[in-house]
């Protein structure tokens, strides 16, 4: 045996034994063309055992017959494009007449079994045309996201989906999201990798912590106003519905010039004003909102339904001034008292990390996606992060969010610092950096020794 025979022999035991183990960098190397071969050569018989050939058409029986050849096979969709990507394969097939997108997306597991893929997803591109995205391995076993994202403005990619694709949280297309989650579901670690996407970009970030301020109050250097108990929220929601109150007058005042000038873009929203007069967007950050709704008192009682009223005002009427919002808590139902159902049908897009009963999982999909129920309550308790994310289109996916510690995130802040905007209607909910204080009292203080 030569010198080469004996690498050519260690290297295919070699890519044979990782294609068992499946690092996530296999893929890199050996897995991508791997599964390319494998899929171009088995393509035909793996459709046609998948249901997904149609018979030849009476135009190609006669042809046939007339040159006297022996009778044509079933057709499989057309192969478009095959792209290699870093978690698998993207197909783009055009569909044969007589099949629909439908056909493909219910044979999506027969697929992942037939072509020995870890997952396989299709969606409709156009009418005729399916994407067929295929995933090597677990993507979510440990989320890596890909160097280079689609940026845009309000637009951050927060999450990685399961066909390998990157998950974004689109302020302009979803202007108000709910996140829910059990307790250690990986509520926070989302909402803080929200925070990290939105910190570079010429946004003001308001926070409303009522878990006594421990998951926002570290990241304070990036926000202009932040909140740690109902009272201070409650003061803090009033002055952003009179600072949306404002910015909805200068819009007025802008359409009121460019109604007389022909043919002129009227103004609709922050968006459409001019560079110099467009307010900087806001985004309200909302941990653990059912300590708001919350109440003992009759006066506490008074305080949230004016803290809900603000919150329904905001989703409402929000979006055209720049005003976004993002709920996370654990439940977020009608128990919580009145109000809450409306606020919630203001909220299209939904996250539901793992939840503990199906209600729960009803209150992010019930009303927009049952399908994504069932997905949410699937979700193990050994793997925190994974969510179930919806809109009202009906569409929903698995996503997971990359594990960035609050280290990472305090340090991106900090870097970002000085982007903070000043917003003076805020003014007064500024948190000031500065030295944390101590605790003055231990928590459990020592017993007296005795004799
Ligand atoms: N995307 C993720 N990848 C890996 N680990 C994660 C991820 N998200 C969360 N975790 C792990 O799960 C633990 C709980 O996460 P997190 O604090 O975000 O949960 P939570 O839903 O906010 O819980 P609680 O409501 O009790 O505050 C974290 O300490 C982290 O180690």
């Amino acid at each position: 045996m030569t010198a080469l025979t004996v690498a050519l022999v260690v290297v295919i035991a070699a890519a044979l034994v990782l294609r068992w183990r499946r690092p996530a960098w296999y893929w890199l190397v050996f897995g991508a063309a791997f599964a390319a071969v494998r899929v171009l050569f088995q393509y035909t018989s793996v459709m046609d055992a998948c249901g997904l050939t149609v018979p030849p058409s009476r135009w190609r029986l006669a042809m046939a017959r007339l040159a006297n050849r022996p009778v044509p096979e079933s057709r499989a969709p057309r192969i478009l494009r095959l792209r290699p990507t870093r978690t698998g394969l993207v197909l783009r097939l055009k569909l044969r007449p007589g099949q629909d997108a439908f056909d493909v997306s219910a044979s999506c597991d027969r697929l992942r079994h037939s072509f020995a893929m870890y997952g396989v997803t299709s969606r409709e591109l156009r009418s005729g045309v399916v994407e067929v995205r295929m995933t090597g391995y677990d993507v979510l076993k440990r989320v890596q996201m890909p160097a280079k994202t689609d940026p845009a403005p309000m637009r951050v990619p927060v999450a990685l989906r399961e066909d390998g694709a990157v998950h974004y949280r689109d302020y302009r297309t979803v202007p108000h999201g709910l996140t829910l989650g059990a307790t250690e579901s990986g509520k926070s670690v989302y909402q803080r990798n929200l925070v990290a996407g939105l910190a570079p970009m010429d946004v003001a970030l308001v926070g409303i912590d009522c878990k006594q301020g421990v998951e926002l109050f570290p990241l304070a250097r990036r926000f202009s106003a932040l909140a740690d108990n109902p009272n201070a929220a409650l003061d803090l929601l009033e002055a952003l519905v009179s600072h949306m109150e404002d910015v909805y007058q200068v819009i007025r005042a802008e359409q009121r010039i460019t109604v007389n000038v022909p043919d002129a873009e009227i103004a609709a929203d922050i968006w459409d004003l001019p560079d110099h007069l467009r307010p900087v967007p806001i985004v309200v950050l909302v941990d653990e909102v059912a300590e708001l709704a919350l109440f003992a008192t009759k006066d506490e009682e008074r305080r949230r339904d004016r803290i809900i009223t603000a919150l329904v005002r905001l989703a409402q009427l929000g979006r055209a001034a720049g005003i976004y919002l993002e709920i996370c808590g654990q439940r977020f139902g009608s128990e919580l008292g009145k109000g809450i159902t409306m606020l919630r049908a203001q909220l299209t897009g939904r996250t539901a990390h793992r939840v503990n009963d199906e209600s729960s999982a009803n209150m992010a999909f019930g009303d927009i996606a049952p399908d994504a129920v069932l997905a949410a309550i699937q979700i193990p308790t050994e793997t925190p992060g994974i969510a179930v994310t919806g809109d009202s289109s009906g569409g929903w996916a698995r996503i997971r969010a990359p594990h960035t510690t609050l280290r990472q995130a305090v340090n991106l802040c900090n870097k970002h610092a000085g982007r903070t905007p000043d917003l003076p209607a805020l003014a007064p909910f500024r948190p000031v950096a500065g030295t944390p204080a101590l605790a003055s009292e231990p928590l459990a203080k020592a017993a007296p020794a005795t004799a």
